[in-house]
C-alpha cells in the first residue's frame, strides 16, 4: 500500500481500510493522489488517477497514458485504463471508483459499456469538480450520495448505450465473452509461438458485439514479458479502446515502469476481411512508441 500499484487483493484493501479507520468503498479517494506518479503524461502534464472496486474485493488503479508523436485521440484515459485493467483481470463488475478530475464526456460514455452503469457511483476528489453547478437545479442533479458519491446517470443523463444498439441478453463488457476464434492457417510445420496463442486467447475475449470484429494483441519486451490486451467497443463507437492500448495497460501495470521502447515484439490477431480492421493502427502506433518492435499479423 505504501508504493502506489495497480491491483490490491482484497484482504490487503480490508486491512488499509481498517488502519485508515475507513470502510474499503471510502479508502478508494485516499488512494487516488497517491496513484497519480503511474500516470504518463508527457504531453499534458496533467496525472489523472482512478481507483475502483471490483466485487471481488479487489482494488483496480488507473492512469492516464499519452504518447508523443501521435495524435491525441490515441491517448488512453484514466478512467478506460481502470476499465481495462478490471478486464484484464476478470473482475466482474464495477460499483464505487474514485477519480481525481471530473470525467470527460468520452468516458462516462465508455463505462455504459458496464452493466447497471447508471448505478455506479463515482467520488470525484478534484474540489472544483462542481463549481459549474450553477443553479439550484444543477445541484440537485448532482446530488452526492453517501460519503461524496454520485451516481454515474447524474453525470450523465439521457444516457446512449448498448440498450439503444443490442438486444437486453448480450454480455457486457465485463462479462465473460468467448469469441470461439481460430487461427485459419496454420504455417506449415510450425507451431503456434506463444506470443500468437496469448493474442489469439486475448482476440477471444474482445468486447466487439457493435462491429463484430473482435481483436487480440499480444506484446513482449526485451526480457521476454509478455502483456496482452483485447479490444473493446463502445456503443458511441468513437470511445472504443483498440487491442494495442489495451495490452499497452497490461505493459504499464506489469511491466516494471520502463518505456515503451523496451517492447520488441508484437502479434495482433483478427478476422480476415474484417469490417472494422485494426491492423493498419495498430502497426503506426507501434512503429512511433517501439521502432524496434517486429509486428506479425494473424487472420482468424
Ligand atoms: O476523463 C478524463 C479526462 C482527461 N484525462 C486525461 C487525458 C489526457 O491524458 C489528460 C488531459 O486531457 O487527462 C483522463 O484521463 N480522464
Ligand atoms: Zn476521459
Amino acid at each position: 500500500m505504501d508504493r502506489p500499484c495497480f491491483l490490491i487483493h482484497a484482504e490487503e484493501a480490508e486491512s488499509a481500510a481498517k488502519r485508515h479507520g475507513v470502510s474499503v468503498v471510502n479508502l478508494l479517494p485516499l488512494l487516488v493522489n497517491p496513484a497519480k506518479p503511474l500516470a504518463r503524461p508527457p504531453i499534458s502534464k496533467f496525472p489523472v488517477a482512478a481507483v475502483g472496486l471490483g466485487s471481488s474485493g479487489r482494488i483496480f488503479v488507473g492512469v492516464n497514458v499519452e504518447f508523443p508523436g501521435l495524435p491525441l485521440h490515441h491517448s488512453i484515459h484514466a478512467e478506460q485504463f481502470l476499465v481495462t485493467n478490471l478486464t484484464l483481470n476478470s473482475e466482474p463488475n464495477l460499483r464505487h471508483f474514485s477519480v481525481s478530475a471530473a470525467p470527460c464526456g468520452h468516458c462516462r460514455q465508455f463505462l455504459q459499456e458496464i452493466r447497471d452503469a447508471p448505478d455506479i457511483k463515482i467520488l470525484i476528489t478534484d474540489p472544483n469538480a462542481f463549481r459549474d453547478a450553477v443553479s439550484a437545479k444543477d445541484d440537485a442533479v448532482t446530488e452526492k450520495e453517501e460519503d461524496g458519491y454520485v451516481r454515474l446517470e447524474s453525470i450523465l443523463p439521457h444516457r446512449f448505450g448498448p440498450n439503444d444498439l443490442l438486444e437486453r441478453d448480450v454480455p457486457l463488457l465485463l462479462e465473460p465473452h468467448d469469441n470461439r476464434l481460430t487461427i485459419l492457417v496454420v504455417t506449415n510445420g510450425h507451431t503456434d509461438s506463444d506470443l500468437k496463442l496469448t493474442a489469439l486467447a486475448a482476440a477471444n475475449r474482445s468486447y466487439a458485439p457493435y462491429s463484430r470484429c473482435p481483436s487480440g494483441v499480444a506484446l513482449v519486451d526485451c526480457e521476454g514479458r509478455v502483456y496482452r490486451g483485447w479490444y473493446m467497443e463502445s456503443a458511441a463507437y468513437n470511445p472504443s479502446l483498440g487491442p494495442v492500448q489495451a495490452a499497452l495497460v497490461d505493459f504499464v501495470a506489469n511491466g516494471g515502469g520502463g518505456g515503451f521502447e523496451r517492447i520488441v515484439g508484437a502479434v495482433l490477431v483478427e478476422k480476415r476481411d474484417a469490417v472494422v480492421r485494426q491492423e493498419h493502427t495498430a502497426r503506426m502506433l507501434l512503429q512511433v512508441i517501439a521502432p524496434k518492435c517486429d509486428f506479425e499479423v494473424f487472420h482468424c
